[in-house]
């Protein structure tokens, strides 16, 4: 078994070491050749579904599979890491292709009927007949749906079906989050940090993190889950992380021909304040957040379930590989 144990929390240096250090968790596990096993599994994956076509080499280099073992440092089976490796590749490349990046066609008006076809390839639908015979071939002629059934199909496997549900349903609420951008695109505004961060909430990690028992191979009861002060803590947790990557995507973000909303762009923005002086208001957003979880943690310590205490802990393990994720894959660099 993997190293699940608290290393604790720490300043941690980021970028180029120039802005403030991010409080964050230590990461409890480095382990690059196991990485580099779920790393090359997750290539072939991609490459029998389809999606960066053309593009695998860089699509390899990204590392989702190592992102998968530094947040996940509860097990070493591979194709449970493979689950996640798969699981957070596909939201990307619906990121990529429906969202974010014009030159893989991204388009915000076309952005909410695709998104709404996620649904169906991710949760069929009951039997319509004929149009049920079109959403399939719809789903089967786009390598973003494929992937994203395929990987759900793995998830099924490990999962039970109320785990499969809060997947789902988590992923379809980061889509309302996604139109609201595509609307602003659309329209060539730019929101409020107030507006945007309301967003970015819902539209954060912790849909990475509603994968973290199943892939551990236990499983949180729903009602714990949802129960407020674990739901607020696994917030808490999911917008730092997502805090993160809007500090390592700034220069990506600010370079398509549609600027992306980022949260240290839009405060410089709203703030009329030099970049640097929004990166540390972010950071120290960020630094927020994490005492916040370390709150809630502390405040859960005295539910009597072992399953939540390890799914806590599992949350802290995903925000610092997170962070160790951010700082050495190509695609911030
Ligand atoms: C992988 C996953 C769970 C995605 C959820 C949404 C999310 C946090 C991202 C896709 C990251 O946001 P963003 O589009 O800013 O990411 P990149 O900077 O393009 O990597």
């Amino acid at each position: 078994m993997g190293g699940h144990f608290s290393p604790g929390y720490a300043e941690r240096p980021w970028g180029d070491g120039s802005f403030p250090p991010l409080y964050c968790p230590l990461t409890a596990r480095i382990d690059d050749n196991l990485a580099l096993v779920v790393n090359d599994r997750l290539v072939e994956w991609a490459a029998e579904v389809g999606i960066y076509a053309g593009r695998l080499d860089k699509f390899r280099n990204t590392g989702f599979g190592r992102l998968a073992v530094l947040g996940h440092p509860e097990t070493d089976d591979v194709d449970a890491l493979l689950l996640a490796a798969k699981m957070n590749a596909a939201w990307w490349a619906c990121d990529d292709y429906y969202a974010d990046e014009s030159d893989l066609g991204a388009t915000p008006t076309e952005l909410p009927p695709r998104l709404a076809l996620v649904m169906s390839a991710m949760d069929p639908p009951p039997d319509a007949g004929r149009y049920t015979a079109q959403v399939e071939e719809a789903v089967r002629s786009d390598p973003v749906l494929v992937a994203l059934r395929s990987a759900t199909g793995h998830l099924k496997r490990h999962a039970g079906p109320s785990q499969v549900m809060r997947v789902l349903n988590t992923t379809f609420q980061m889509y309302v989050s996604w139109t609201a951008y595509a609307a602003w695109r659309h329209l060539g505004e730019l929101p409020p940090v107030w507006r945007y961060l309301a967003a970015r909430q819902h539209d954060s990690f912790y849909t990475s993190m509603t994968l973290v028992d199943v892939v551990g191979g236990y499983q949180l009861d729903a009602n714990l889950f949802y129960e407020p002060r674990v739901h607020r803590a696994v917030m808490q947790a999911g917008t730092a992380s997502v805090i993160v990557n809007d500090l390592h995507s700034v220069e990506r973000e600010a370079a398509d021909d549609l600027p992306d909303c980022n949260v240290v762009l839009l405060i410089a923005e709203e703030e009329g304040c030099p970049l640097e002086e929004a990166v540390r208001a972010a950071v120290a957003m960020h630094n927020d957040f994490v005492r916040g979880f370390e709150d809630s943690q502390r405040e859960l310590a005295s539910v009597p379930s072992a399953e939540l205490q390890r799914f806590l802990l599992g949350v802290q393990s995903w925000m610092a590989g997170c962070l160790e994720w951010h700082g050495a894959s190509d695609r911030y660099t």
